[in-house]
């Protein structure tokens, strides 16, 4: 069944047929995480729930398989805690996709040039997408992750915009609006592309549910639309839009967003391109731990017939200002212990996904912190402009210096190391060197610090946003 507003829902009665029990021990799973044996989705239930006969998560259960998932990190990826020098460019919140997790579109007609009212958010021309990247760039950085929303008048490219406006009544057959229509064009796809690559940089973009769109109403394939965005400056795909491969509970939070096997096409498309990827999963609203674990398995699945996943992406829900919480489907997001416990299985599960990225903007340092030592290694990046947990009530800030990852990474007794984004350039940074510490790795990185002292304190209460 499809429901399209939080305010049609049941919260005591979601229909799920998944639920989290099992015929398995949680001994018996513990045993098997702590020898290496591949584990089971009901393996992986057990560890999350710390046993499905009780109700509860069980502390010193889950002590053990924190420190099962902190040793398996320490054979795997050593003592090491690396980030990224990023920018976070975001092209556009206009969306009508509706994703009742979502807080970060705004409702596209408000783009309009004839729409009467003010609006919260932004599109920038590829010419101003440029601008920002270029900044960064001279300052350092070397990867540009950029996501959107799924703006009615974003196409491929030239070719795309003519297959989309020969529909009738485009608008509801293929969300599909002409440029005209809007105060400020994104260009295409392809443009924003070609405007981002600046010098080398690595641009990061193109999640699952932004290449669907970027072929909707066409026949073209996956592989093809990402070889093209390839040719455009691509370097390599985000797996975001993944919140919780699960159809039954898509169709509670994201009805309007491909399903799951939609999600998994388009990324073994990207890989077919010859792209990197990441995979995330997005959790802690609806979801129980038998969908986490399902999910897992298809993450696993999907690398065991790739390899091209570099890292994992645990994304916490982030409730506050978004429509499940605010029509109380949900009460809440995730606890820490659960927060915990995914990041401890995601590492034990995933036996073929080398680094599990722990979110500060989703945690906060502390909690991040806490979690480098329940099996993630890899701490995130710079990005020093945050727009989609900002948007949902999170608080927890929107960039980080590299002092301050030296600082964190080295109070935890591990190794800071600068990364590029497909792992295989770094840098150990000695400690004992700095401050002010700053990256090396990229074309123009010379070592100056992204942020100083000032700009930092002067950078803690902006607002990125700008109007249409
Ligand atoms: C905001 S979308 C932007 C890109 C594109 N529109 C898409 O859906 O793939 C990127 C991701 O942000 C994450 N996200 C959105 N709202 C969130 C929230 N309230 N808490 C945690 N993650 C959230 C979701 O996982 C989503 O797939
Ligand atoms: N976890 C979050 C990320 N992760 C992405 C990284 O910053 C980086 O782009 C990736 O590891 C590839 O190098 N980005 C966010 O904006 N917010 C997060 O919560
Ligand atoms: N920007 C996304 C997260 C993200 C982007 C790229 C990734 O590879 C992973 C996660 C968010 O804040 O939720
Ligand atoms: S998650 Fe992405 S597709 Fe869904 S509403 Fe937000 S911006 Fe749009």
């Amino acid at each position: 069944m499809t429901r399209s507003s939080a305010a049609d829902l049941d919260p005591d009665d979601l229909g799920f047929e998944h639920v989290p029990e099992t015929d398995q021990s949680f001994e018996n799973a513990l045993a098997k995480a702590r020898d290496g044996t591949r584990l089971t989705v009901d393996d992986a239930v057990e560890l999350l729930t710390t046993g499905s006969d009780a109700p509860g998560i069980d502390r010193r259960r889950k002590e053990a398989v924190l420190e099962a998932a902190d040793r398996r990190r320490a054979e795997v990826v050593g003592d090491e805690v690396t980030f990224v020098a990023n920018l976070n460019n975001n092209v556009t919140t206009a969306c009508n996709t509706g994703c009742l997790f979502c807080n970060f579109k705004d409702t596209a007609h408000q783009f309009e040039t004839d729409h009467g009212g003010g609006h919260a958010g932004f599109t920038k021309t590829p010419a101003e997408s440029r601008e920002a990247v270029a900044g960064a760039v001279e300052r350092g950085v070397y990867e540009v992750t950029s996501v959107s929303g799924l703006h009615p008048a974003f196409a491929l490219n030239d070719e795309h915009h003519e297959i989309l406006r020969g529909y009738d009544d485009a608008a509801s057959a293929v969300n599909y609006k002409p440029p005209e229509r809007y105060v400020t064009d994104p260009g295409t796809y392809v443009d924003q592309l070609d405007a981002m690559s600046v010098d080398g940089v690595h641009l990061h973009s193109m999640t699952p549910e932004e290449a669907y769109h970027a072929r909707r109403g066409t026949d073209w394939n996956y592989e093809e639309v990402y070889s093209e965005l390839a040719d455009a400056g691509l370097d390599s795909a985000p797996g975001t839009a993944a919140e919780i491969l699960v159809d039954e509970v898509r169709d509670v939070i994201c009805p309007g967003k491909i399903d799951s096997q939609g999600w998994i096409d388009a990324m073994e498309g990207a890989m077919a391109a010859g792209l990197d990827t990441t995979a995330t999963i997005m959790y802690g609203h609806v979801d129980n731990e038998m969908h986490r674990a399902i999910h897992l398995q298809r993450v696993r699945d999907l690398q065991d017939r790739t390899g091209g996943i570099t890292e994992f992406v645990p994304l916490s829900f982030v409730h506050e200002r978004t429509p499940l919480y605010e029509h109380g489907v949900v009460s809440g997001g995730a606890s820490d212990a659960e927060d915990e416990l995914l990041i401890a299985v995601s590492r034990l599960f995933l036996d073929n996904v080398e680094n599990i990225q722990t979110s500060w903007v989703k945690y906060g340092d502390e909690k991040a912190l806490k979690t480098l030592s329940c099996g993630a290694n890899d701490f995130m990046g710079t990005i020093l402009s945050e727009e989609i947990t900002k948007r949902a009530g999170g608080s927890y800030g929107e960039f980080r210096s590299f002092d301050d990852y030296v600082d964190l990474v080295t109070s935890v007794g591990r190794i800071p190391v600068e990364r590029s984004t497909d792992y295989r350039d770094r840098r150990r940074i000695d400690p004992d060197e700095g401050p002010p510490f700053g990256p090396t790795l990229g074309p123009k990185a010379d070592g100056t610090p992204l942020l100083s002292e000032r700009e930092r304190a002067g950078r803690a209460g902006t607002d990125a946003a700008a109007d249409d």
